[in-house]
């Protein structure tokens, strides 16, 4: 059965320079040639651009350029047809509107890319990565979605799963010869490739961890005692980079809030109004709900007040901070007017030094801020795991394939075995795709802007 036509806007709803309309499907080349005047679409060669006038009977909606994709050699494998036009609401609704009558029905979101995925562009995963790399903010952000577009994950994956295969065919040969009792596949040869099946499938649950981080901004607390300039700092970092982003002209762009980029990795300032407390009535319990909020950061910037806190004060927040065991960043702030005496015990301590309400040194934190965080992974360009779902179907694979672990120490039969690889496998493939339903593909594709 032949898939519907679909049209939608591929540009930014607004006022832009140039929109595009894209249209995907059996009926695309017939439905645009109709209201096209121009080169006759259905002759000319895939990967050509045409300029013409799109009419709606005798009126000229807009002069445009039409690019042309024949399929399979499309973004959708189908017949694709982009039309660019004057960048105007009005024109862009008229064109789909015109497209609509004439058979074409509007697009759901990221209906594209799920045609792609089904076409066999990419696999699941692949498509996934094209939802992040369009939200993406940062270099990091970035780099991870690009990788896996390209398929950095899914390789792995597929490699895990030939591994597997290979060793659930051995078994299920034995199957066939129950009644002789041979062993094609050693116990200790599965053990092993099990075992290094489980190796490379903890790496990739690990790295969630720092996928995570960089999906949703590293969890960063900034904490110190009442007044130690806590606000002042999350303002001027905050600030900083507002103004970076309303520098360029013509962006407007909603900040999200709490959020700072450095050199290209984000924190997130999480509940930092939980520790805003002022002199409480019961200063013990702001004490307490920054302790607990610290607890779950993932990077501290513990602030010192050089002015006020006291030498014995010190010495207990740093012991404090070391049992945390959690990364922190040591500072004494308000270095405009620091205690000498303070500024020289926090030295030796290793603080670094800024005064947040003068905007001193902020540069030197941001560098330390992003030592701080092991980026390893990153740095050599291992995949990163960055979607829950993947973690989730990854952790479901380990969990089989203990099982597997299990029943060959049980000497359980094979058909209990296989069964047991066959999950492995199951879960596998749900992260690229083999495996899916169709609630969970309109699930994920939902997500997805309009017209991708
Ligand atoms: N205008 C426009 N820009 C875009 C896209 C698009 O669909 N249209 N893309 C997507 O949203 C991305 C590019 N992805 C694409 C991937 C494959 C093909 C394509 O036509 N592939 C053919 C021909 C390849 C070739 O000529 O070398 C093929 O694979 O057979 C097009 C876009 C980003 N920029
Ligand atoms: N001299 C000096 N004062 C500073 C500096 N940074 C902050 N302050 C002042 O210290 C006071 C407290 O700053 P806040 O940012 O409100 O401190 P906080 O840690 O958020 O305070 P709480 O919300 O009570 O926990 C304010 O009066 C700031 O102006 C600095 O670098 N030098």
């Amino acid at each position: 059965m032949e898939l519907d036509t679909i049209v939608a806007l591929a540009t930014p709803a607004g006022v832009g320079a140039i929109g595009v309309i894209r249209v995907s499907g059996g009926k695309t080349i017939e439905l645009v040639n109709g209201i096209f005047k121009g080169k006759d679409l259905a002759s000319a060669k895939s990967h050509t651009i045409h300029l013409g006038t799109i009419r709606d009977e005798d009126v000229i909606v807009d002069e445009v350029l039409i690019s042309l994709f024949k399929g399979p050699n499309s973004y959708t494998k189908e017949d694709v047809i982009e039309i660019s036009c004057h960048g105007s609401p009005y024109i862009i609704q008229q064109l789909i509107k015109l497209i609509l009558s004439k058979g074409a029905r509007l697009a759901h979101p990221g209906e594209f890319t799920q045609r792609a995925f089904a076409n066999g562009r990419f696999d699941l995963a692949q498509a996934e990565a094209v939802a992040d790399l369009i939200a993406s903010e940062n270099e990091s952000m970035h780099r991870a979605a690009m990788n896996q577009m390209r398929g950095g994950l899914s390789q792995e994956i597929k490699n895990l799963r030939e591994e597997l295969v290979h060793f659930a065919s051995m078994i299920e040969l034995e199957l066939d010869f129950s009644e002789e009792d041979v062993e094609f596949a050693s116990r200790e040869d599965l053990k092993k490739l099990i075992y290094s099946l489980k190796g490379l499938i903890t790496r990739l649950t690990e790295s969630f961890t720092l996928g995570n981080a960089i999906k949703n901004g590293i969890p960063t607390v900034i904490a110190g005692k009442p007044n130690a300039g806590k606000s002042t700092l999350l303002n001027a970092l905050l600030n900083e980079e507002k103004a970076i982003v309303s520098d360029i002209p013509g962006t407007t762009r909603d900040v999200i809030e709490d959020v700072i980029n450095v050199e290209g990795i984000a924190f997130r300032f999480t509940d930092t109004a939980g520790i805003r407390t002022t002199e409480d009535k019961v200063e013990a319990i702001g004490v307490e709900r920054t302790y607990a909020k610290m607890k779950e950061a993932s990077v501290i910037i513990y602030l010192i007040d050089m002015i006020h806190d006291t030498l014995d004060d010190i010495q207990q927040q740093i012991a404090y901070l070391r049992d945390l065991d959690i990364p922190y960043l040591l500072i004494g702030n308000k270095l405009d007017q620091a205690k000498a005496e303070i500024q020289q015990q926090l030295a030796a301590d290793g603080a670094l030094f800024i005064s947040a309400s003068q905007k001193q040194n902020l540069e030197d934190l941001k560098a330390k801020l992003k030592e701080l965080v092991s980026l390893d992974d990153f740095k050599t360009g291992n995949t990163i795991v960055t979607n829950m779902r993947h973690y989730e179907s990854l952790q479901q694979t380990n969990d089989a394939l203990d099982r597997v672990l299990n029943g060959i120490d049980q000497q359980i039969t094979n058909d209990f075995l296989a069964m047991d690889i066959r999950h492995a496998l199951h879960h596998l493939g749900e992260i690229t795709g083999e495996i899916t339903t169709d609630d969970l593909l309109d699930n994920i594709f939902s997500k997805f802007c309009i017209g991708k």
